[in-house]
């Protein structure tokens, strides 16, 4: 299934109309410079083009009040004066005489996209609109919106389709309170923003987005804010909060939707946001919604004021909504003390609401809510000047090129097991190089070997080559020995490939860990017992109660650990391996394969034994980047589990920066 653009110049057609210092930045050229982007990649002719049309009324009152849009009806009549005097009743925002049309085509532009998501048109899809829409509460404009776009689909969404849950993610740099409050009390929609905040210095300045609003009665725990109190904020301070807060959170609400407030202001080089984080970022950010709600997910602009990493952005965005693989998320930093700081209030909030939090840290002891009430004594609670602050200009690299190789996954089966489809059955070219076959008899094979094992063998370090040369993305092969298989690669990948090696081992069994102390791969096998291997920071083993059967253990450790480790060690592939009697369930080994297929360029190589026919197509599935199916909603991981994974991640955390979750003691 494809994916939707949604788009129409119309919306294009209002701009401010007078002097307004705090408006000026929201200009037509955001619309035209970003879908004039995709258009120009070749992007927007990969999706399927979705016409916009007109809410309704009865679209509109699904959020708003009828006395608020009576007033906004009459705007198009308005003389210029008049229009300017509707204005002042609301902050940062400004009308027009063809902004209402507009607002209206915005709301269309959503709901045309959540029916192509929902009725199965299209897998997931975005939609460019203006005006943005998340700051707009029940009977007011606010920050550039008029109508709020998203809360109107999750809404429409929930009545037209029955859908359950909602999960909304609003990666802009500013809390959409209109968002909140909408969805403060309903436990249907969860609803997650960061947003630069400084402490309540920075607009909108409100006390209910800090990170102790966590949502009223019924709704308590559905509502996360995670305030940036510094600026410059960087990829690696994004992730962290993706690993350790929303998608835990995420996985054990098992949204049936996913809607993105997808404003683009978080990017490097935005004057509103004034972060660090590069457009590349909003590939990963993404790619790991994607497995959420069975990979639907509908993204809606929101802001972005700068006109060169606001089309890179809405371009890494796309490209990855149509399954193409993200880039190397190259040389990650630590989280900063002050991301680390929000990261550990956020989860000591939640920890209440959510078992995968439940033995989260308690807030930091520098609480960073008692520097909020210093500032509010010192009267520091200024909105930032609204005078044009000399932004230095930023300069960052262009996103690196995102090139599909030509075979997306080739597989290696015995004979008789059929070749799922969309897969090449791969052979390994030409002779076999005398030397490496020997090399493989004497290694790798035991008497009694037949011929097959070694061309097996054979075609797998050819397979690996070929994705080392990004010739292939993906590979399966089934093999009569899992562990020797995994030996071999991994010798291979020492020698003759250029990039590290990251090794998943699902299940028990020998991984010889002494594989390397150089680096060159980096092994984590989930299994069920305690491995006695001495602990190295290249060999972690995270044992679970129940093992890989255990789907919220697993599913734990995984975003918790596995995922924070790989984006830090960035291999450039990956070997995932099921060992023999796992335990794993199909629906969680496509989840995993989905979320590792962000790193290395989605050069994930799976290896299987032989007679575990009934998981290819399933595993070939998540490989040619199909959504995994949705887990349901997920009880408890078992406390010892999290406990293990807290443990572990407090062992690790000073080799491995991203499993931080806590602000370095002050001292
Ligand atoms: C959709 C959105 O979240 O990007 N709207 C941002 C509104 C910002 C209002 N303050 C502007 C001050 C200018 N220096
Ligand atoms: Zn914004």
């Amino acid at each position: 299934m494809g994916t939707a653009l949604i788009y129409d110049e119309e919306m294009t057609k209002y701009k401010l109309l007078w002097v307004d210092p705090a408006c000026k930045i929201e200009v037509p050229e955001r619309l035209t410079v970003s879908h004039e982007a995709l258009v120009a990649t070749g992007l927007a002719d990969r999706c399927v083009s979705i016409p916009v049309r007109e809410a309704t009324e009865a679209d509109i009152l699904l959020v708003h009040s009828e006395e608020y849009l009576e007033g906004v009806k009459k705007t198009p009549y308005m003389t210029l004066e008049d229009l300017q005097e509707f204005t002042l009743q609301y902050g940062d925002v400004y009308f027009h005489p063809n902004i209402y049309h507009c607002a209206k085509l915005a709301i269309g532009a959503s709901l045309q996209l959540v029916d192509a998501v929902m009725t199965g048109k299209v897998r997931n899809g975005m939609a460019l609109v203006r005006p943005p829409g998340h700051h707009s509460m029940r009977s007011a404009a606010s920050g550039f919106c008029v109508f709020n776009n998203v809360a109107i689909a999750a809404q429409y969404a929930k009545r037209q389709y029955g859908v359950k849950r909602v999960l909304i993610v609003d990666w802009d740099i500013h809390h959409g309170q209109g968002v909140q409050y909408c969805f403060e009390d309903d436990p249907s929609v969860l609803y997650f923003s960061w947003h630069r905040y400084e402490h309540q210095k920075f607009w909108p300045q409100l006390r209910e987005s800090d990170f102790d609003s966590v949502g009223k009665e019924k709704g308590a725990g559905f509502n996360i804010n995670v305030p940036w109190n510094k600026v410059k904020m960087q990829n690696s301070d994004y992730l962290s909060i993706f690993f350790h807060v929303l998608l835990p959170v995420a996985y054990e609400f098992s949204p049936d939707l996913v809607l993105v407030c997808a404003g683009f202001d978080s990017a490097i080089g935005d004057p509103e946001g004034e972060m660090c984080a590069t457009p590349d970022i909003f590939a990963h950010l993404t790619h790991l919604l994607m497995n959420l709600a069975g990979g639907k997910v509908c993204a809606v602009l929101e802001g972005g004021y700068n006109l060169t990493s606001l089309p890179q952005s809405v371009c890494q965005t796309v490209q990855t909504l149509l399954g193409d693989p993200a880039p190397r998320p190259a040389n990650l930093e630590s989280p900063c003390k002050s991301a680390l700081e929000s990261l550990q209030c956020v989860r000591s909030a939640h920890r209440q609401y959510w078992s995968c939090l439940k033995h989260a840290a308690d807030l930091p002891t520098s609480d960073i809510s008692t520097k909020r009430i210093k500032l509010e004594e010192e009267g520091e609670k200024t909105g930032e000047g609204e005078e044009d602050k000399g932004t230095d200009e930023k300069v960052w690299a262009q996103p690196p090129k995102r090139v599909a190789p030509s075979i997306r996954t080739a597989v290696v089966l015995p004979d008789g097991v059929a070749c799922p489809d969309q897969c090449e059955r791969f052979s390994s070219p030409g002779d076999p190089d005398p030397l490496v076959v020997s090399k493989l008899r004497e290694n790798y094979l035991k008497d009694g070997d037949d011929g097959n094992a070694l061309t097996t063998l054979y075609s797998l370090t050819a397979l690996a080559d070929k994705m080392d040369r990004n010739e292939i993305c993906s590979g399966l092969v089934l093999v009569r020995d899992v562990s020797m298989a995994m030996m071999c690669v991994v010798q291979h990948a020492a020698t003759a490939l250029s990039n590290r090696v990251l090794v998943v081992c699902v299940g028990d069994g020998k991984v010889r860990s002494d594989c390397s102390e150089d680096g060159k791969t980096l092994v984590v096998q989930f299994s069920s017992k305690e491995s006695d291997d001495q602990r190295s920071k290249y060999y972690i083993p995270v044992c679970l109660q129940k093992g890989c059967s255990d789907v919220p253990g697993l599913l734990h450790s995984i975003s918790g650990l596995l995922l924070p480790l790989g984006y830090e060690y960035d291999p450039g592939l990956v070997l995932l391996v099921q060992m023999p009697d796992s335990g794993i369930c199909d629906s969680v080994w496509q989840q995993l394969i989905g979320l590792l297929q962000g790193l290395a360029r989605g050069h994930t190589l799976v290896l299987m034994r032989e007679d575990e026919r009934t998981r290819v197509g399933p595993t070939a599935s998540s490989l040619l980047g199909n959504a995994a199916p949705s887990l349901g909603q997920l009880h408890a991981p078992l406390p010892e589990d999290v406990k293990a994974v807290e443990s572990l991640r407090h062992r690790l955390k000073s080799d491995w920066k991203l499993l931080q979750t806590t602000a370095p003691e002050t001292g």
